[in-house]
């Protein structure tokens, strides 16, 4: 069997995760990593995340399979300027927001893409983050698969399930609306909960009295900047709106404290209990 080529652009948690759990399977691929991080590059060799490092989009345009593991912002760049050579390259994105990436591929290639988002992750960043069972048993959402080739479509439905993924579909707007729901706002919570505490707190009282409920709440504060801005910047109208639900909420539990409702305030907690009834 030929060994597959498969092109990493951008070698961080998600790409060097896909690596770790790639090698897993029984399937022979050959990784090819681009990154703009000279120290990445250097570490996923170390780490043998890739095989090979390139330095141009030219040198990877061959593969069989590209991902694109980079922000989302820089994902519309680097789809614009990637040109396959191979007739049956896929390319796939990973990237946290759908609708503008999908809109943003360019209308003669866009069958080369899938556009998929991976519903999982953790707050830490760069090539030493990479876990091999990041992907296993969880959800990949793909976006607007019908623009994608009959042939990209199967590959991408067969890679991720040969990683352990469970497949949902859905248009890439309904996506982006869920997802500033379920992952964008909470994400704007988080940050907006650190920095509201370290405004009010010096760093020994919140050493000394921190418990679980505020470092789980907070966990999600260390996630990286530079890919958090190009989501806020990209999922805008929805983001602005589900934080203006959750204010009303916030808004409310502050009124019936205020008023000492709190039988209302007791009903209102037993509703927020039921979601781990789901979860
Ligand atoms: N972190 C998470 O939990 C999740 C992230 N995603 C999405 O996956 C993508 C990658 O995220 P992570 O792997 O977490 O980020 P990361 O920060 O760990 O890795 C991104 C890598 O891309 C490189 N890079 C950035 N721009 C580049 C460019 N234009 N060309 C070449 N290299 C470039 C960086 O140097 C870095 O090594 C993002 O689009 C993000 O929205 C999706 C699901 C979960
Ligand atoms: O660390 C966590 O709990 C996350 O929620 C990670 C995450 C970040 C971005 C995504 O698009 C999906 C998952």
């Amino acid at each position: 069997m030929a060994v597959k080529q498969i092109g990493i652009i951008g070698l961080g948690l998600m790409g060097g995760s896909l690596s770790l759990a790639l090698k897993k399977t029984p399937t022979p691929y050959c990784f090819i990593g681009l990154d703009h991080n000279p120290v990445h590059c250097t570490q996923a060799l170390e780490l043998g995340l890739v095989d090979q490092i390139v330095d141009s989009l030219d040198a990877i345009s061959h593969c069989d399979i590209i991902f694109l593991t980079i922000p989302v912002d820089g994902i519309i760049t680097v789809a614009q300027q990637l040109n396959p050579t191979n007739p049956e390259c896929t390319v796939i994105d990973l990237g946290s927001t759908k609708a503008k990436i999908s809109e943003g591929i360019p209308q003669e290639r866009r069958h080369f893409f899938v556009t998929a988002h991976p519903m999982t992750g953790t707050e830490k960043f760069g090539p030493t983050a990479a876990l091999p069972d990041l992907y296993e048993d969880k959800v990949v959402v793909l976006c607007d698969l019908e623009k994608s080739g009959k042939h990209q479509q199967e590959t991408a439905k067969q890679l991720f399930t040969e990683i352990g993924m469970k497949l949902v579909f859905m248009g890439a707007k309904e996506h982006d609306r869920h997802a500033a729901f379920i992952s964008h706002m909470p994400h704007a919570l988080s940050y907006a909960l650190a920095n509201a505490v370290m405004r009010q707190e010096d760093p020994e009282s919140i050493v000394a009295l921190a418990g679980g409920g505020f470092r789980d709440m907070s966990r999600i504060a260390k996630s990286s900047p530079n890919m958090w801005e190009d989501i806020f910047r990209q999922n805008k109208t929805n983001l602005i709106e589900a934080i203006e639900f959750f204010q009303k909420e916030l808004a409310q539990c502050k009124r019936m404290v205020e008023k000492e409702e709190w039988e209302a305030l007791n009903h209102w907690m037993k509703e927020a209990n039921t979601l781990h009834d789901i979860l």
